[in-house]
């Protein structure tokens, strides 16, 4: 089966553009103002404005209050909600939109444990922990961690163009994700990296 990709942390329509015309499946905008990918409601719908057909747009949150999720779902066209922090099965099911729950790996995470508390997520996407930062670190993890589940897994953390062919040689996830791995500069993806990134994952 085909790789599936999701390039996150766009800040710019050109980008969007540019990632979905390199076959990524997704893109991925940030709604954590703490991140240097951080995108404000009126950026994201002009970030989307005139996205192709057939590509998925994600919404990235951190701990968010009902509040904030709400009022982005409603301004901008989101497929699925990717929520990358500390939120119960139950506050991510509360919006009626189909959810993805990242999981921060660590060598004690029970990851058939986690896919039957987040019953309702569509997949589990597989980061990389660090202490006090939420995602989006460029750092990978110790794959041998990663358990087979039956919930579709999205591998992400420090995935490039150098090393996502062996990863998804190692762990056959359904999709990649990823951000810094494609940037020239936070919140800046490089075409060139893109094309790159798609070409090896295409290959693999
Ligand atoms: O991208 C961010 O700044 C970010 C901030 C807070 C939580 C998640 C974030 N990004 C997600 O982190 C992973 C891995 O990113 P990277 O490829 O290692 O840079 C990815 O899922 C991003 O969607």
């Amino acid at each position: 089966m085909r790789t599936r990709v999701k390039i996150c942390g766009i800040t710019r329509q050109q980008d969007a553009d540019f990632a979905a015309d390199s076959g990524a499946d997704a893109i991925g905008l940030v709604f954590y103002p703490p991140s240097p990918r951080a995108i404000s409601v009126a950026q994201a719908q002009n970030v989307t404005r005139g996205l192709a057909p057939f590509v998925s747009t994600v919404a990235l949150f951190v701990n968010p209050s009902v509040a904030d999720v709400s009022r982005c779902l409603d301004a901008v066209s989101v497929d699925i909600i990717q929520f990358h922090g500390d939120e119960s099965p139950e506050f991510c099911s509360q919006f009626g939109k189909p959810y993805i729950k990242a999981i921060r790996m660590k060598p004690d995470t029970n990851l058939a444990q986690l896919s039957e508390a987040y019953g309702s997520a569509q997949a589990l996407l597989l980061d990389a922990y660090q202490p006090g930062v939420p995602g989006g670190t460029g750092t990978t993890f110790d794959w041998s961690l990663i358990r087979q589940i039956e919930k579709p897994i999205i591998l992400a953390g420090g995935l490039s163009a150098d090393n996502v062919a062996e990863a998804i040689k190692q762990v056959r996830p359904f999709a990649v994700d990823v951000s810094g791995g494609v940037e020239s500069e936070k919140g800046i993806k490089s075409h060139d990296k893109i094309s790159a990134f798609m070409r090896e994952v295409a290959n693999a």
